[in-house]
């Protein structure tokens, strides 16, 4: 980085930086004269003229590289061109400037030091609210962008929280929001019912007509669900073949109808049409469970599974309380 001249010995003026626009105070062109215009090669980066300080650099002629490590983001650069300046927070706060800045072509830059810069704000209104109005833009676009990553984060959140094959929630959202529907259930002192549902013979199923098509009837039987519940109601993939219910507000005798009207959607769903082929179907054993009084997520869990293995031994394709 090489000093080429002074502001005032240059043909540049004022008015080919933003930072002060609209400014005709004379006292701003005499301050400005004595700071040091430096000129960088391709990919050159700065280094501080004095000692450290922090100073602003206001892009005349060429582009700047203001590269940032951000810790969601990783490296990302932003382009300063021509009439754009960087630094400013660094005088403000005296914490020199902790981006990286390079040349991205060859660049020249007036540099305006922290000294100067106090005595341009102490000098002409203007200054002052022109770097008001620049922060404050920035300000804006930074809230900007930290709004898109939260909006980007919730979305991949909500992803790794459902099922790839079914739709449905998957385990890890039911480890998360099983406990706090519960919770709610206690503290408003309503029913909560909970269905455990598990496809009967599905090994025999897949054995018999390959793995594909038992995905095939998974997303069948998922589809069952979704079709035939309210939008107040949770269906989730539990494990492999293995798919829960969780009914807000629904005392025993409606969990227990709920699971008859799934148990008998599900006989009759069709897998797959194939006209060579005489059309498979699944059925599955249905274990319902109410919440109790006390009775955390896992009691829960623990007791639709127990009503599950009573349905099984039964004789599978119903239900059992
Ligand atoms: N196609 C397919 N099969 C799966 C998936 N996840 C689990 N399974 C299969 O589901 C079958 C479950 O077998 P078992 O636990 O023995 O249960 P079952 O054959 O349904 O027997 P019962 O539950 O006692 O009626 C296994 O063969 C698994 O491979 C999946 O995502 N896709």
């Amino acid at each position: 980085m090489e000093q080429i001249s002074t502001f005032g010995a240059s043909a540049y003026t004022i008015g080919n930086i933003n930072l002060f626009d609209g400014i005709s105070d004379p006292v701003v062109a005499t301050l400005l004269d004595q700071c040091a215009i430096v000129r960088l090669l391709k990919d050159e980066t700065i280094s501080p003229l004095h000692n450290n300080e922090a100073c602003v650099y206001a892009v005349l002629r060429g582009a700047l590289g203001n590269t940032l490590i951000d810790e969601t983001q990783g490296i990302r650069t932003e382009k300063i061109l021509p009439g754009e300046s960087v630094g400013e927070l660094s005088v403000l706060d005296d914490i020199a400037h902790s981006s990286t800045l390079q040349a991205l072509q060859e660049t020249e830059l007036l540099v305006i030091e922290s000294g100067t810069l106090w005595r341009l704000i102490d000098e002409a209104d203007g200054v002052a609210r022109n770097l008001l109005r620049q922060l404050s833009f920035r300000l804006r676009a930074a809230n900007a962008q930290l709004r898109r990553r939260e909006k980007v984060g919730e979305f991949y959140r909500q992803l790794s929280m459902v099922d790839g094959l079914t739709n449905l929630h998957n385990r890890a959202w039911l480890n998360d929001k099983l406990s706090v529907l519960v919770e709610e259930a206690h503290a408003g002192k309503r029913p909560l019912s909970l269905i455990m549902i598990d496809l009967d013979h599905f090994k025999r199923f897949n054995d018999e007509y390959g793995h594909l098509l038992g995905d095939t009837a998974l997303r069948t039987a998922a589809g069952v669900l979704s079709a035939a519940l309210r939008p107040s109601d949770f269906a989730v993939r539990y494990g492999g073949e293995e798919l829960i219910v969780i009914l807000p507000d629904s005392n025993g005798a409606a969990g227990t109808m709920v699971a008859q009207r799934l148990c008998e959607r599900m006989r009759l769903a069709v897998v797959f049409a194939d006209m060579h082929t005489p059309l498979p179907h699944i059925t599955a054993s249905f274990g319902v469970a109410v919440l109790a009084p006390q009775q955390d997520a896992d009691g829960l869990l623990a007791a639709a599974d127990a009503a599950l293995y009573r349905a099984k031994q039964a004789g599978r394709n119903q239900v059992a309380v």
